[in-house]
């Protein structure tokens, strides 16, 4: 115990546990390091809980020590919901290697930005249309997209509309529903009636196994007809993707394919309304972006992807909102296999280790609460390599998370996120919405749900084309492509 990092004084049985608060972890897990230190310690009844809110602990822990930390807690709650297979949470033994393999291959940068490229742009440009018909609506039509380019990836099926079967999926209940605490395992420590209940995970199980294998059903059926698409599912059962142990069907479905469509759409969804938030609060922002913009583009031409090393502050403007509003603010805890010392600290076997996502982006970088996307005019590399760099003092951010977890859609993830707010920003101006009086609707960058993860709350903000041309330029791209998109439905 007296080499385990510093924290707050304990009191006997509960340690720490009635010092969490029921909201807002992520701004008490930063007080905490300012008080403490920046690797410090909880203790949650007889467990320990290790945070780590300093980049160098990250990089010689979690980086050069991962293999030491790249399992999850073990808790009831988690195993009922998900019946111990779900991607996420999943003990890190051979079926999960063989998920992170699978994974790394079908969603790579090369994979992507192939035969799966075409798709993802036309997606996008279906997005600008919806927004220029229904800017009013640009919540769901920015969920839906997301949605619909990961069902495309997949399982090789769009999400044409927002009240369809492709879009309902984004419904499948996310950890964060059946895991309020728990993964802080306080909820062992309150009252009966506070308790998550077994019975809420029992039906999180329930419902998601029956989404998930009703996607599984219709891919099989399109099969049946002969039309075999590019996606990851088609692949696997074809085997051009090869297991390296054989995964079961129901291993297959929900707990990889399942996990990783609950893992996608809404996350890239919610860094892409932080976006748009911070641009509506920040027209200079906007304004800058549309000249770099048009020199690249000009009116004629809606940016793609291609364009992302001759559009640099538009990386700057995705990075920037990644960091200031991280969509999983606290990361997923990690459990550490064994004794581990860091500058004299003891990391005991089996305490749970989380990495503050949230507290260290406002931590190490300058003035850290300003919204200021030239911060990263001089690094311009993708999130991935930025998560390996030697150098870790100059790392992008960690809304990826860190280790041999890092998130396996990080390359789609930030492809999406990129597309969205390029094209959007070449296309429209983000304006503050006005009320009966003319006055400005208030706006607020503070205005978050937060659970597992953060997600802006709905806010008032109009879409407008920045010129008639750039509306021209929308409706044509979109006929060209209703009949490519089809072909997915
Ligand atoms: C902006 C978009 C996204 C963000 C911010 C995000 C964030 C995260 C974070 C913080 C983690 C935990 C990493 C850790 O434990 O260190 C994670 C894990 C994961 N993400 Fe993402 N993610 C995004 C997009 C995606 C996409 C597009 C997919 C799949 C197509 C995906 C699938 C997963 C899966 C399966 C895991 C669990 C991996 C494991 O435990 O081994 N995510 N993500």
């Amino acid at each position: 115990e007296k080499y385990l990092p510093p924290g707050p004084p304990t009191v006997p049985i509960l340690g720490n546990a009635h010092l969490m608060p029921w909201t807002n972890l992520h701004l008490k897990l930063k007080e905490w390091s300012d008080r403490y230190g920046p690797v410090y310690s909880l203790k949650i009844g007889s467990t320990t809980m290790v945070v780590l809110n300093e980049p160098r602990a990250v990089h010689q822990l979690m980086t050069k020590k991962g293999a030491l930390y790249v399992d999850r807690p073990v808790d009831e709650q988690w195993k009922l919901a998900t019946d111990g297979e779900s991607f996420f949470l999943a003990h890190a033994g051979p079926i999960w290697r063989t998920m992170r393999k699978i994974a790394g291959q079908a969603l790579s940068s090369k994979v992507l930005d192939g035969k799966l490229a075409e798709i993802q742009e036309a997606e996008m440009n279906q997005w600008m249309l919806d927004l220029l018909n229904e800017p009013e609506d640009y919540r769901s039509h920015t969920m839906r997209t997301s949605t619909s380019v990961t069902s495309i990836m997949l399982y090789g099926h769009r999400a044409p509309r927002w009240d369809g079967f492709w879009a309902s999926l984004l419904e499948a209940i996310k950890p964060g529903s059946y895991l309020p605490v728990a993964q802080f395992p306080i909820l062992d420590w309150l009252p009966g009636q506070f308790k998550t209940s077994k019975e809420v995970a029992k039906s999180a199980y329930c419902h998601n196994v029956s989404m998930f294998s009703r996607a599984r059903a219709i891919v099989d059926s399109r099969r049946e007809l002969g039309d075999i698409r590019e996606s990851l599912l088609d692949r696997l059962i074809d085997g051009l993707i090869k297991p390296d142990i054989p995964l079961s069907f129901s291993q297959i479905t929900h707990g990889f394919l399942g996990a990783m469509h609950q893992g996608a759409s809404e996350t890239s969804a919610m860094a892409t309304l932080t976006s748009v938030l911070f641009l509506a609060l920040n027209p200079q922002v906007q304004e800058k972006a549309r000249q770099e913009l048009d020199r690249v583009c000009g009116v004629e031409r809606i940016p793609r992807w291609s364009d992302m090393e001759n559009l640099p502050y538009i990386s700057c403007i995705v990075k920037e909102g990644l960091r200031i509003r991280p969509v999983v603010p606290n990361g997923i805890p990690y459990r550490a296999r064994e004794d581990s010392w860091y500058e004299g600290m003891l990391v005991p076997k089996d305490a749970t280790v989380v990495v503050p996502i949230y507290a260290l982006h406002h931590t190490y970088y300058a003035n850290a609460a300003v919204y200021n996307p030239d911060r990263y005019c001089n690094n311009l590399k993708s999130s991935y390599e930025n998560a390996s760099r030697p150098d870790y003092e100059n790392r992008d951010h960690y809304t990826f998370g860190s280790g041999r977890r890092l998130c396996p859609g990080i390359h789609l993830g930030e492809r999406t996120v990129w597309r969205m707010t390029a094209k959007i920003l070449w296309a429209f101006e983000i304006k503050r919405a006005v009320d009966e009086h003319g006055k400005d609707v208030e706006l607020s960058p503070d205005a978050y749900e937060i659970g597992m993860s953060a997600a802006p709350m709905p806010f008032k903000v109009r879409i407008v084309p920045r010129t008639a041309k750039h509306a021209a330029v929308i409706r044509s791209a979109a006929a060209d492509i209703k009949k490519f998109l089809k072909q997915w439905e």
